[in-house]
């Protein structure tokens, strides 16, 4: 029996079709991104796993019991599976320590205060107990959501863009932490974010929605190698389209730069990025514009260049 199992879960809104007959089984301590556009359902997802929303079709099973939606449960969703936003959800006049010892309200005393020392300092927090939430970082702020949502150590913990208000240096950080973190935990996580980026840093298994249906689902690298689809593909990198070739792309940094022999074209800007200038090149066949990785960073704007390329680098992809 697959522990968190999701069977065939289609949602519309006013007759527009936000979820598409999505499925998805995940072993228990299971860790995975869900990657798409704003619109693609996402939330929507997240909140029918947690039974929070009411799906037109499709069940949801935990471990062997069925998850209900509020039209059939009083008190809409279940404490085995919580829910994180952007947006802290934290008591502003209770420190650090009491938001974290809130859910465990119904507890022994000694139970809660174990607890709350044990999330303390797994997650960093242990010098912030007594602060309000006003007194710190965002980072920081949503570990301590993120703790408080562990405190009744629930069976799967879902992210909906956890990170989406931090700075680029925060988020980065808590990614960092949060990641050995939550792999270390029985817990199973479901990540969800728009950006790739991110989804790769925290964790290995990557699925991609598009219109509210799966498009690809894999490691890093079996995406970034073996992208089904164009949308696929430009999630990792820009891709520039082979003249006189149907359905054919490469990578900015599969091209390479000869002086003679291959496709002709010219440098018409560039970019200083940290590992390589990106280069924009207008081809002389046909007008079309690529985008070319120069780790060289030795080609000005005017100059010609010719174009190269392995042919086993060449990707054919549907749109
Ligand atoms: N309560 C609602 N009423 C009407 N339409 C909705 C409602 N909730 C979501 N939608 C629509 O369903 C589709 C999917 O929305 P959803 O919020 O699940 O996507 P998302 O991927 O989470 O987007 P974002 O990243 O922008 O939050 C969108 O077209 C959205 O406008």
């Amino acid at each position: 029996m697959t522990f968190y199992s999701l069977k065939k879960l289609s949602k519309s809104y006013q007759n527009k079709s936000a979820l598409h007959q999505f499925s998805l089984e995940l072993e228990e301590g299971e860790f995975i991104s869900i990657v798409g556009e704003s619109g693609s359902g996402k939330s929507t997802l997240l909140r029918i796993m947690a039974g929070l929303e009411i799906q037109d079709e499709g069940e949801v099973w935990l471990n062997g019991n069925q998850i209900l939606n509020p039209k059939k449960k009083l008190v809409a969703g279940y404490d085995e599976i919580k829910l994180i936003h952007q947006d802290y959800q934290l008591y502003p006049n209770s420190t650090v320590a009491e938001n974290i010892a809130r859910p465990l309200l119904h507890y022994e005393k000694e139970y809660t205060k174990s607890r709350v020392e044990t999330l303390l300092r797994q997650f960093g927090l242990l010098d912030f107990r007594d602060r309000f939430p006003r007194q710190l970082s965002g980072g920081q702020q949503q570990k301590v959501a993120i703790a408080t949502a562990l405190a009744i150590e629930p069976e799967v913990l879902l992210l909906d863009e956890p990170f989406s208000s931090l700075d680029t240096i925060q988020k980065h950080q808590l990614i960092s932490e949060l990641g050995d973190l939550l792999k270390a935990m029985d817990t199973t996580v479901v990540f969800v974010t728009h950006d790739l980026d991110d989804a790769l840093r925290l964790t290995d298994q990557v699925l991609i929605l598009q219109k509210g249906k799966t498009i690809q689902k894999g490691n890093s690298q079996e995406l970034c190698e073996g992208p089904k689809t164009r949308y696929v593909a430009r999630l990792f990198s820009p891709i520039n389209l082979i003249p006189d070739r149907i359905n054919s792309f490469l990578r900015p940094n599969d091209v390479k730069i000869r002086t003679k022999g291959g496709l002709l074209g010219h440098v018409i800007d560039f970019r200083y990025l940290v590992h390589y200038n990106s280069l924009r090149i207008k081809l002389k066949n046909g007008g079309e514009i690529w985008e070319v990785d120069d780790p060289s960073r030795k080609y000005q704007i005017g100059d010609r260049v010719y174009l190269q390329w392995d042919e086993e680098k060449v990707m054919v992809l549907k749109g």
